[in-house]
């Protein structure tokens, strides 16, 4: 399986059978056994990870990151600031990673783009009446648009939570389809929401959904909802990725985001990663960890293991 994202273009524009027949595919699915999943989680999580295994997993993880500021207050200045972090998250030590991409609101776009230059970090845009979903879809599609008009590389989209609840799976379906062909030659990241879905079940059946319908990437959570990336919903997602790809041959991608803040948090999931999908997972192409305040953990970590000491969450910009 290639490193390269590969953007999907066997989108299904018809949903075979409509709403009944991804009703009846969906249900089909097999159920999540909830105390399985739980107990495999929680059994991975205490998995020991030391000296250079875990150098070399706090790098992946710092590249994996998409650095995340979705506030109703970000500035231009807060969105540069946050730029030149992704591009060198410790100015002192130019052997630490960039980061994967930095993932802002539509309407700073195009000031990520400018100050990330030809970095080669990616600009992730939250779209599609995000964080609710709940707009008209000419008004998400026109969000959508407008992100990669500006530059956007990666367009993380929310579902429409209440039509998935209440059974209207071609609605959601269709959005998904929607806004993939907004996406050009962007790729669609396609944000499940997992605190809202009520169920496992519903976890792996929204999985599936949004893959068929052309999903790049599955990521669990907006970051503005709890509980947001538990362990076991990401071990679902892994999962149906997996047997995703052993069903039609296509990768997709996973992004946990939303309350991963320690590298503790981080290296459970890259364990998670390995464990259920498997290594073709670990890199930034196939695995992200959203998050906006993660990567200063990550750099006191690398720096205690470099030199012995803590630098203190002062040494490091805020993230
Ligand atoms: O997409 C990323 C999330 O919004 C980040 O959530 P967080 O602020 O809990 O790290």
């Amino acid at each position: 399986m290639s490193d390269a994202w590969e953007v999907s273009t066997e989108t299904l524009t018809d949903a075979p059978g409509g709403n009944a027949g991804l009703r009846a595919f969906l249900h089909g699915l097999p159920g999540v056994d909830q105390v399985g999943a739980e107990e495999r989680a929680a059994r991975l999580a205490t998995r020991s990870i030391k000296t250079t295994a875990k150098a070399e997993a706090i790098d992946l993880a710092i590249s994996m990151v998409d650095l995340t500021t979705l506030e109703g207050a970000d500035t231009p200045g807060k969105v540069r600031a946050l730029c030149a972090k992704a591009m060198h998250p410790d100015p002192a030590d130019p052997s630490v990673p960039k980061v994967a991409a930095v993932c802002v609101y539509s309407d700073m776009v195009a000031v990520a783009v400018g100050a990330l230059g030809a970095s080669g970090i990616g600009v992730a845009s939250v779209a599609t009446a995000f964080p609710s979903g709940r707009a008209p879809l000419e008004a998400k599609l026109a969000d959508t648009r407008a992100a990669v008009a500006a530059g956007a590389t990666e367009i993380d989209m929310v579902i429409d939570r209440g039509a998935f609840l209440s059974g209207d799976y071609l609605k959601v379906y269709e959005e998904i389809v929607e806004t993939k062909r907004a996406c050009g030659g962007a790729h669609l990241k396609v944000i499940l929401e997992t605190g809202e879905l009520v169920t496992y079940d519903n976890v792996r059946r929204a999985s599936w959904l949004a893959m068929r319908a052309g999903a790049d990437f599955i990521k669990t959570s907006t970051g503005k909802v709890s509980p947001a990336a538990t362990p076991p919903v990401t071990l679902i997602m892994l999962e149906a990725v997996r047997d995703f790809r052993a069903e039609t041959g296509r990768q997709v991608g996973v992004k946990p985001a939303g309350g991963i803040r320690t590298t503790k948090d981080a290296i459970k999931n890259l364990v998670l990663v390995n464990e259920t999908a498997g290594p073709d997972w670990l890199t930034p192409a196939w695995f992200r960890l959203g998050a906006s305040s993660l990567l200063n953990d990550l750099l006191m970590q690398r720096q205690k293991l470099t030199t012995g000491v803590y630098a203190g969450p002062d040494y490091f910009t805020l993230d």
